[in-house]
C-alpha cells in the first residue's frame, strides 16, 4: 500500500492501465510512456493493462504488442478475432510467446481497471474512456487502491459523491487540461485562501456567433476546435459550451469550492488552462501550449513531473493572450449545468445523459446544433430525482434520461 501524493524519489517503473487506449487521450498517454525515462534511462512506466471499446481493434492489437499488455479488455466484438490480430501483430513485429490475457463484454473495462500488478509498486489507472459508461470502470479503479488518472470526467459528474467517497485522499489526479491546472495552482497554501476557481474555455468553433447564427451550424463545423485535436464527443461539447458546464460541476466536486465561487472566462488562446484567485487579490495561472500530454504526463507520475513531457511557450516571441465573458444567451449550457449540480443528487447524471444522446443525434444529422442543449433543458425539466444517491439511483436516471431524450429527438428530428 502507498500513500498517494507524497513525493518519493521514483526508482521503479509504474504500471499503468490505460482504459480507452485506442482514442485521442489514450494515444497521447503511449506517447508519453514510450518517452519517460527514469534517472538510470529505464521506462519510468510500463503498461499493465489495456482496453477499448472496439471499432478499432487492429489498433488495440498493435497496441498490445508494442507494450506487451498483460491483459487487454475489449467491450464489443469477438476476444479470438482479436487474438487473431494480435497474434499477426506479433509476427509482423517480430514478437515471439505474447499471449496475453484477453476480456470481453461490456464489463471488460471495468475488469480491466481493477486489474492486479503481479509484484508490488504503484498502478496507476488512465481513465480515458468517452461518456458515463466509464463510471463503472472509475469506481473499480479506486476500489483496487490504484491512483486514477481521470480523464473520463463524466464517470466524477454523474456518479457525483458515490465517486467522491469511493476515492481515498489524493488517490483521484485530474487529467482534463483545466483541472490539472487548478490542481497545480492549488498544489501549496490552505483551501482557506482560496477565493475563487476561474475555468478558462476556448469558446470553442462558434465563439461570437448569435443564436440565429447557430441555428444552422453543421457537425463537420462543431468538429473544427480552434485549439485542441480530441475525440468527437468532447469536441462537440466544446463547441455547444457542454463541456465548460461538465468541466463546472467537475471544478466543485473535485476541490469543495460553491458553485457561486468558480467563474467561467473564455480565452481563445487555450494557454492558460485555468486559476486560481486567492482571497488576497492574488492569481495564479497554470500555462503552457494546448497540448494534453502535460496534463496526462504529471496524471501517471502524479506528484511528480515528468521532464520534458510537452514543449514549453517560448516567451521569447511576442504573444496575446486575450480574456473575454461567456456569451450566456447564445451558449446556455454552463448555467443549465450549474442548476443542475444545485438541484444536485441524479440531476448532473440527467445532464450529461440528455447531452450524450443529443450530440448522437446531431451527428446522424437529425437534429440542429441549438436542439442539444434545449433537449438537455427539457430532459433535466421533467426529472424527479431520487434524493439518495446510489449506484442504482443514477443508472435509472440515466436510463430515464436516455429514454426521455430519445422519444423527445425522434419528435423533433429532421
Ligand atoms: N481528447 C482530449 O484531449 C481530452 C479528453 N478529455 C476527456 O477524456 C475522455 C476521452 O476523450 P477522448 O480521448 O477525446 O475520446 P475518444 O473518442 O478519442 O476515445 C474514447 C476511447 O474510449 C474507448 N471506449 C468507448 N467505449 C468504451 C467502452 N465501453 N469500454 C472501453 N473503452 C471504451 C474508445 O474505444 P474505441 O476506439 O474502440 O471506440 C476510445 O479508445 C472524455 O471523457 C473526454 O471528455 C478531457 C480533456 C481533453
Ligand atoms: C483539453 C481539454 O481539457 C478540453 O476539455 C478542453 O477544455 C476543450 O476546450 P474548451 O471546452 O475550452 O473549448
Ligand atoms: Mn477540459
Amino acid at each position: 500500500m502507498h500513500t498517494h501524493g507524497e513525493h518519493h524519489a521514483q526508482t521503479a517503473p509504474r504500471q499503468i492501465i490505460l482504459l480507452g487506449s485506442t482514442g485521442s487521450i489514450g494515444t497521447q498517454a503511449l506517447d508519453v510512456i514510450d518517452r519517460a525515462r527514469l534517472e538510470d534511462g529505464s521506462p519510468r512506466f510500463e503498461v499493465l493493462a489495456l482496453s477499448a471499446g472496439g471499432t478499432n481493434p487492429q489498433l488495440l492489437a498493435t497496441q498490445a504488442v508494442r507494450t506487451r499488455a498483460a491483459a487487454v479488455g475489449i467491450a464489443t466484438g469477438d476476444g479470438a478475432a482479436l487474438q487473431e490480430m494480435i497474434d499477426d501483430a506479433a509476427a509482423a513485429a517480430g514478437v515471439r510467446g505474447y499471449r496475453p490475457e484477453i476480456v470481453t463484454g461490456p464489463d471488460a473495462a471495468t475488469r480491466i481497471a481493477g486489474w492486479s500488478a503481479p509484484g508490488p509498486g504503484i498502478v496507476v489507472v488512465l481513465n480515458g474512456i468517452t461518456g458515463s459508461i466509464g463510471l463503472a470502470p472509475t469506481l473499480a479503479a479506486l476500489k483496487s487502491g490504484a491512483l486514477l488518472a481521470l480523464a473520463n470526467k463524466e464517470s466524477l459528474i454523474v456518479g457525483g459523491q458515490l465517486v467522491k467517497d469511493a476515492a481515498a485522499a489524493g488517490q483521484l489526479v485530474p487529467v482534463d487540461s483545466e483541472h490539472s491546472a487548478l490542481a497545480q495552482c492549488l498544489r501549496s497554501g490552505s483551501a482557506a485562501e482560496v477565493d475563487r476557481l476561474i475555468l478558462t474555455a476556448s469558446g470553442g468553433p462558434f465563439r461570437g456567433k448569435s443564436r440565429e447564427q447557430l441555428a444552422d451550424v453543421t457537425p463537420a463545423q462543431a468538429l473544427q476546435h480552434p485549439t485542441w485535436s480530441m475525440g468527437p464527443m468532447v469536441t462537440t461539447n466544446s463547441a455547444t459550451l457542454v463541456n465548460k458546464g461538465l468541466e463546472l460541476i467537475e471544478a466543485h466536486l473535485l476541490f469543495d469550492v460553491p458553485l457561486n465561487r468558480i467563474d467561467v472566462v473564455v480565452h481563445p488562446q487555450s494557454v492558460v488552462h485555468s486559476m486560481v484567485q486567492f482571497t488576497d487579490g492574488s492569481t495564479l495561472a497554470q500555462c503552457s501550449p494546448p497540448d494534453m500530454r502535460l496534463a496526462i504526463a504529471l496524471g501517471l507520475a502524479w506528484p511528480d513531473r515528468v521532464a520534458g513531457a510537452v514543449p514549453a511557450c517560448d516567451w521569447t516571441k511576442a504573444a496575446n493572450w486575450t480574456f473575454e465573458p461567456l456569451d450566456s444567451q447564445a451558449f446556455p449550457a454552463v448555467e443549465l449545468a450549474k442548476t443542475s449540480a444545485q438541484q444536485g443528487s441524479t440531476f448532473p447524471a440527467v445532464y450529461n445523459a440528455a447531452n450524450e444522446q443529443a450530440v448522437h443525434a446531431f451527428h446522424e444529422g437529425r437534429i440542429g446544433f441549438l436542439d442539444i442543449v434545449e433537449t438537455i433543458e427539457r430532459v433535466l425539466g421533467e426529472h424527479s430525482a431520487n434524493p439518495q444517491l446510489t449506484l442504482d439511483s443514477v443508472l435509472d436516471a440515466e436510463g430515464w434520461a436516455r429514454a426521455r431524450s430519445t422519444e423527445r429527438l425522434a419528435l423533433i428530428s429532421r
